[in-house]
Order: structure tokens, then C-alpha cells, then sequence
């Protein structure tokens, strides 16, 4: 890869908003809202007590905090040294123990390569110019018969309309620009990248928004917000 795989414009949008990233009720509620949900999945899937997991895309740190207190040795990666100082710094508050480092998840695979039993990529791929690029750095990085896992949004008018026009504008759960509509991928996408980066899709999975409840639940609808569950198969 000649340049690095990031979008200046992403990275300042979750650079300005770090701060407030461990205040469940700012603009990182939904992501607050999602860990134990996606949390217990992980985990129910790879057992993480002892397990050496990477996480690509860790902002402040929710996933790889919520990972560490289940006894996983951690490491989170992230370009943004905005949300990787308020990372650092909550680990003051939490005393959890996660190495945190600002290197791009391509640069990682050269130095790294199977060097993870688990590795994460959970709401990142639909914020970078290249996602194939991330899946094949990512299959790098674990070892062989690893799991690797990846949540994004769904292309299509209904994720549109749901993760947009809904969360966006009506129900305001995130900022405005938020998400690029353009760089939403289909769940076929996304297994034809992982397939291509020798990693075998062991399992698609929706996650949804009940706006009466304002819960999240994992379930069969992966028209919106999903999950994958994919395994190295060499
Ligand atoms: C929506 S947040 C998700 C954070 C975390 N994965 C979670 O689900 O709680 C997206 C994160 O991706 C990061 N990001 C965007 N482009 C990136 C890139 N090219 N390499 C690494 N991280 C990137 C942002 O800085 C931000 O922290």
C-alpha cells in the first residue's frame, strides 16, 4: 500500500467529539448502548479470557476496555490521537490494562503478521476509503483457524432511511454527517472481501433499534446495522 488507508475529514470528526466519548449520553450513546450486546457475542464466540486480541478502529476504547475486563490481553489501534489520548486516560479510571497505539491496521499486518488469536473491527469500515484494504490487514494479523470479527451498515434506501434520515435527523442519536451513505456495505461485500482475504464466513448477524424502547437487540434483520463472524481458514 503506498498511502495510508484514512480520510482526514473521518478522523477530525471523532477527533472534536473524543472528549465525550465515555459520557453515555453524548453523541457516543449508541455505541455505549451496543458494547454488552456485541460484547457477549464476542465472547460467547471465542471465550476471551486469556485470548491476545487485536482492535482496529478502538476510538476511546469501549470495546477494548469491555474486552480487557473479561481477561483478554488487549491491543487497540486508531489513527485518531485524539481518541486514543482519551483512551489512554480512562484506563486511569478503569485500571484495565489495553496497549493503545496509533498505527494504521495495514502497517500493523507487516509487523504483526498471526500475531492474534482474536481481531475486532467493529463500526470502522464504513469511515475508511478502502475497506478491502482493512479486511485483508485484518486476516493478516490473526492466526490461522482465528476469528475475526466486523460490524458496518447495510446499502440499501431502508438503511438510508433508518441509519441517516432516522438517527441522523429525527431521533438525533448521532451527529449530523456522521455516516457517508456512499461508503455503507452490503453484507455480500463484505463476505466477498473477507473470502478473498482467505477468511471464511462462519456467521451474518442484525443488529436493530427499537425506537419506543430506545434498545438494541441482535436478531436476524441485518437490512441495517450488522455483525460477521468470520474465521481464517488456512
Ligand atoms: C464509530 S468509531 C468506532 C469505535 C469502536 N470501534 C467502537 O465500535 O466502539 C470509528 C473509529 O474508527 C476510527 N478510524 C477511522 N478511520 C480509521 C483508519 N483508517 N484507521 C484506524 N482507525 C480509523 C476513528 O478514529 C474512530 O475511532
Amino acid at each position: 500500500m503506498n498511502k495510508v488507508n484514512v480520510d482526514p475529514q473521518e478522523l477530525a470528526k471523532f477527533g472534536e467529539l473524543a472528549h465525550r466519548w465515555w459520557d453515555p449520553n453524548s453523541e457516543f450513546k449508541p455505541l455505549h448502548d451496543i458494547n454488552p450486546l456485541r460484547l457477549d457475542w464476542i465472547d460467547k464466540a471465542v471465550g476471551l479470557s486469556g485470548k491476545k486480541v487485536l482492535d482496529v478502529g478502538c476510538g476511546g476504547g469501549l470495546l477494548s476496555e469491555g474486552m480487557a475486563a473479561r481477561g483478554a490481553q488487549v491491543t487497540g489501534i486508531d489513527l485518531s490521537d485524539k481518541a486514543l489520548g482519551v483512551a489512554r486516560l480512562h484506563l486511569l479510571e478503569s485500571q484495565l490494562q489495553v496497549n493503545y497505539r496509533e498505527v494504521a491496521v495495514e502497517a500493523l499486518a507487516m509487523e504483526q503478521p498471526c500475531g492474534y488469536d482474536v481481531v475486532t473491527c467493529l463500526e470502522m469500515l464504513e469511515h475508511v476509503p478502502d475497506p478491502a484494504s482493512v479486511v485483508q490487514a485484518c486476516a493478516k494479523l490473526v492466526k490461522p483457524g482465528g476469528q475475526v470479527f466486523f460490524s458496518t451498515i447495510n446499502r440499501n434506501p431502508k438503511a438510508y432511511v433508518f441509519a441517516i434520515i432516522g438517527a441522523e435527523y429525527l431521533l438525533k442519536l448521532l451527529p449530523r454527517g456522521t455516516h457517508d451513505y456512499a461508503r455503507f456495505l452490503r453484507p455480500a461485500e463484505l463476505s466477498g472481501c473477507c473470502r478473498n482475504a482467505g477468511l471464511e464466513v462462519a456467521e451474518i448477524i442484525g443488529m436493530s433499534y427499537n425506537p419506543l424502547t430506545k434498545t438494541y437487540t441482535l436478531g436476524r434483520d441485518t437490512s441495517v446495522n450488522y455483525l460477521l463472524r468470520t474465521a481464517r481458514n488456512d
